[in-house]
Parts: structure tokens; sequence; C-alpha cells
């Protein structure tokens, strides 16, 4: 594929007012996400329940993408139709999540880093096989007192700039995709340290690994205080440190930058996009690639009764699908 077939699936990816819906929950995650309303974590409930979201009507309204989990990429719909074909059929491109995720990294209490690598070229292939058009791999930054060091940073930016490469010789848009983790009581000053020092690694190990930026999609975190922080920040404050986070570190040749929610409310979510599109125009695109700030309203009403509730669960993904778009155009109003 040429940089140029891989730049147009990345545009395709941040079209206007349009974004992504993450449902890659690896196996464990998704556990917590249907323990915490009550749905037992069997195969056919988790198809079954990435078949609501799928084929959720008139989802590419608003939604560009969507990044499935090894399972749900081979998965069916309940006439046997492939996942992929769907999505493809209702205009929403495929995308898989990759990395192995994250583990403890030696020498460095509290630090993490994302495996993953070994065996990745032959992975990537039979994902392309499979309908794959872009790909995914998170790194996950940790806060606190002595973390992260810099040897984390390095490790996971190295490892995501090693994936980038390989997708791109694949015939994938990678998404890199480094989350800095709300936990902690740091404050929004220092996740904007921690977001500058990790986003200059990246974009250096991009360089580095001659990763064509004009293919790439950047996933990443909003700078914002740590959620046992006594200082809690404005919408405006937030929006504010994450576009100038992003103006000094990002290069104006990449296609598109994607936010996480990483543990935010639904309405915070929306709220920080929309402010930061408000501050536009900027050199690229900011939208969105949700995972529970997309998901969490329509998976509590599914919950409560799986058939009743179908209709109305899927009109719930939307309605996020439709505030989230009009974020990224920076054209939502607050209820
Ligand atoms: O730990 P896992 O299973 O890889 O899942 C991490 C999740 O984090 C995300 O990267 C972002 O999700 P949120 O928007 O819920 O923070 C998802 O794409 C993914 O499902």
């Amino acid at each position: 594929m040429s940089i140029e077939d891989l730049e147009s699936v990345a545009l395709a990816m941040v079209a206007p007012g349009k974004g992504i819906i993450a449902i890659d929950e690896s196996t464990n995650t998704i556990k917590k996400r249907f323990e915490a309303v009550g749905i037992d974590n069997t195969e056919e409930n988790r198809r079954a329940y990435r078949e609501l979201l799928l084929t959720a009507p008139n989802l590419n309204e608003h939604i560009s993408g969507a990044i499935l989990y090894d399972e749900t990429i081979r998965q069916s719909t309940k006439d046997g139709v492939p996942f992929t074909q769907v999505m493809k059929k209702n205009g929403i491109i495929p995308g898989i999540k990759v990395d192995k995720g994250p583990v403890p990294l030696a020498g460095f209490p509290g630090d993490v880093v994302t495996e993953g690598l070994d065996g990745l070229r032959e992975r990537l292939a039979e994902y392309v096989k499979l309908g794959a058009q872009f790909a995914k791999w998170r790194a996950v930054i940790n806060i606190s007192e002595d973390n992260p060091s810099s040897t984390a940073i390095e490790a996971n930016c190295h490892a995501l700039a090693r994936y980038a490469a390989l997708c791109q010789e694949a015939g994938l848009v990678p998404m890199v995709e480094p989350e800095v983790i709300m936990d902690g009581d740091h404050s929004i000053e220092v996740s904007y340290e921690v977001h500058e020092a990790v986003l200059r690694s990246l974009f250096n190990a991009l360089y580095e690994q001659n990763v064509m930026l004009e293919g790439t999609i950047l996933k990443v975190s909003m700078v914002i205080p740590g959620k046992e922080s006594d200082e809690q920040a404005e919408v405006e404050e937030v929006a504010e440190a994450t576009v100038r986070v992003l103006k000094t570190t990002v290069p104006a040749t990449l296609p598109g930058i994607v936010f996480l929610s990483g543990g935010q409310t639904d309405e915070q979510s929306t709220a920080h996009l929309n402010a930061m599109n408000r501050m536009g125009p900027h050199p690229w695109p900011l939208s969105f690639s949700y995972g529970r700030a997309m998901q969490q309203a329509a998976l509590k009403l599914w919950s409560k009764d799986m058939k009743a509730n179908y209709a109305d669960a899927q009109k719930t993904v939307l309605a996020r699908a439709k505030d989230n778009g009009l974020a990224a155009l920076g054209q939502w109003n607050a209820k």
C-alpha cells in the first residue's frame, strides 16, 4: 500500500464531524465493564454486545471507524455475517488493537511497558486478510512521585514506533496511543509536563524508525489533573493546556489527533473536545476515539433488559456519537 493510500485512510478516520468508537476492550477489561452492570462475561454476551454497537442504525453519520479486539474481528452477527463485512457495508472502517497489554518494567517500580512486538509482522498480515485497515497500540504512562522514569517513557515510545513502522509495512494506518493515566493526586501542571515529555519522545522515536507521519494517527489523553487532586480544572483550562502541549510537540503533517476518554464522564469528555475545537482552527483535526465515554450509558441500559432495551441502547450510542461528532466541530451545546 502506498503512502497516499495510508494517508487517505487516515484522513477518512478523522473526517469532519466524525470520530472513532473504541470497542477493543481485552477480555479482562470487558469483564470489569460487564461485572459493573451485572452481565456475565461469556463469549456470546461479548459477541451480542459488539453486534449491538456495530449495527446501530446510521452509526456512520458520526463514526468513521471502530477498533476491534482479536476475538471480535473473528466474530459475526447472529445471522452469520462477519463483523468486518457489516462494518464495510455500513461505511465504518475496521481497526484492530494489536498490543498485548502493559507489564511491569523491570528495575522501575510503578512503571509499565507495553508488550506485543514479537511475531507482530505475522499477526498484522493476518489482520489485513481479516479486513483491518488501521491498528492501535496503547502505551500506559503512570504518574506518581517517582513515575514516570525517562526510561519508561523511552521504552514505551520505542515500542510504539517499532509497531508503527511494522503497521505501515503491512499496509495498516498505525494509531499510536500514549495514555497518561488520570489516577493520582497530581496537578494539571504535572500532567502537562508528562504529556510534553512523552510526546517529544514519541515523535523522536517515530522519526528514528522512519514512520511516515502522513499515514499515522495520534490517540492521546487530555492534560487534566489527577482524579484525586484537590484542584480540579475548568473545561477551558483543560482545553487550553491540551491544545498547547499538542501544538508544542506534534508536527503539522500528522493527519489527525483523537482523544481517549480515560475515565472522564460522558459530559466532560464531550465538553473538553468541544472547547478545544472552539479554540481552532488547529493544524490537525481534533476528534475522539472514546471507549467508556461512547459506551457506558448504552451498556447500562442494555444490562437492564437485553431484549426490550436493545433498540434504545443503540439509540443511546448514536446520541453519544452525535454529541461527540458535534464537539469535533466545536458545535456542541451543553444541555
Ligand atoms: O486495557 P485494554 O483492555 O487494552 O483497554 C483499554 C481501553 O482504553 C482505550 O484505549 C481508551 O478507552 P477509554 O476511552 O475508555 O479510556 C480503548 O481503546 C481500550 O478499550
